[in-house]
């Protein structure tokens, strides 16, 4: 089947603009992290891997210097992964050598993390090494990405074994920020137990929206109409047609509305309005094409209408 009558030649964004897309208050932590990650020995950053090249915040990179630095690409059960060998060349010639994707719901590549950071640790430089055998870990990120998951994930792994051990919180700093879990013994590898959440890099509106598809910035901020929009022209594009079944459409389809209708009919989401008329007002039955935007968003996040990579 020919399908091109499918794909837009690009997508219209209007006028929109990215300023307001990331709260400030959301980065509120950004200065004080910047004072903490000085103290750190390696910074496992997390980000989505559907969007391996948007949205990384790079503040860390200004203030780790030489420091090792791993990139955890997590929600790699969502990602298309046939792109893996070209993420993997475009992100080292930005310098990110450490890559590694994991899944941490299934905890999928999660024991591949403390060894490739007690080896980036073992081999990197580092200030009076020999008086304090001890190295902090912390993991960074934007929201959403699975931070939490991860550190609760290495948990799971590294205290099962017995072998991992809490550290209290040290006087005068905050318990919360200070809790620390044991990763490793040889190297000592300790692990903040809270995540250091980063505001995203939105450099255009398209950034902004494959990270609203992920999840990253609020929904609402960004308009779940343009966001479906976006999203089934992302699909078609990428040949990913899961939505035809999942929603019992006949065949592919180019137009949003149309699609939304679809979905309002299909899952019953329909709101009566009054109209007005020559004969007088009488009460209308029509799609509610906000729930079946958000129902179309969600499904899409939760994995089944397929894989993709937005970058
Ligand atoms: N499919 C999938 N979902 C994941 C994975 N890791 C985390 N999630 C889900 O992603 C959502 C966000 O995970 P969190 O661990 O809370 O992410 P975070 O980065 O700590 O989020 P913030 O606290 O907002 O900064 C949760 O619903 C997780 O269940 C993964 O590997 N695959």
């Amino acid at each position: 089947m020919r399908l091109s009558w499918l794909l837009r030649k690009s997508f219209d964004f209007g006028e929109r603009e990215v300023a307001h897309w990331f709260p400030g208050h959301m980065a509120k932590g950004l200065k004080q992290m910047k004072t903490k990650l000085k103290n750190l020995d390696c910074i496992v950053e997390v980000h989505d891997a559907r969007i391996p090249l948007s949205g990384r915040n790079p503040i860390f990179q200004d203030s780790l210097g030489m420091k090792p630095h791993l990139l955890i690409l997590n929600k790699m059960d969502l990602a298309d992964l046939t792109q893996k060998k070209r993420i993997l060349a475009q992100l080292k010639q930005q310098g990110v050598g450490n890559v590694i994707f994991t899944d941490c719901v299934k905890d999928q590549n999660i024991k591949h993390v403390v060894p490739v950071i007690s080896e980036l640790v073992g081999c990197s430089q580092r200030f009076h090494r020999e008086e304090n055998t001890e190295t902090c870990i912390m993991v960074i990120g934007v929201p959403n990405v699975g931070k939490s998951s991860l550190i609760n994930a290495l948990r799971r792994m590294h205290l099962r074994k017995g072998k991992a051990s809490r550290v209290g919180a040290e006087p005068g700093i905050t318990r919360s920020v200070l809790t620390k879990i044991q990763v490793s013994e040889s190297p000592l590898i300790f692990l903040f137990d809270t995540p250091g959440v980063l505001s995203p890099r939105i450099e255009s509106v398209e950034t902004g929206m494959k990270l609203a598809l992920c999840g990253t910035i609020l929904d609402h901020l960004v308009g779940e109409d343009i966001m479906a929009d976006y999203l089934l022209y992302i699909l078609n594009q990428q040949m990913q047609h899961r939505y035809v079944e999942h929603y019992g459409l006949e065949k592919p389809c180019a137009d949003i509305e149309t699609l939304l209708k679809r979905i309002a009919l299909k899952l019953g989401k329909t709101q009566k309005v009054k109209a007005i008329t020559g004969v007088g007002d009488v009460n209308i039955t029509v799609p509610n094409y906000n729930a079946a935007a958000y129902d179309f968003i969600r499904t899409f996040r939760r994995g089944q209408l397929g894989v993709v990579m937005l970058d």
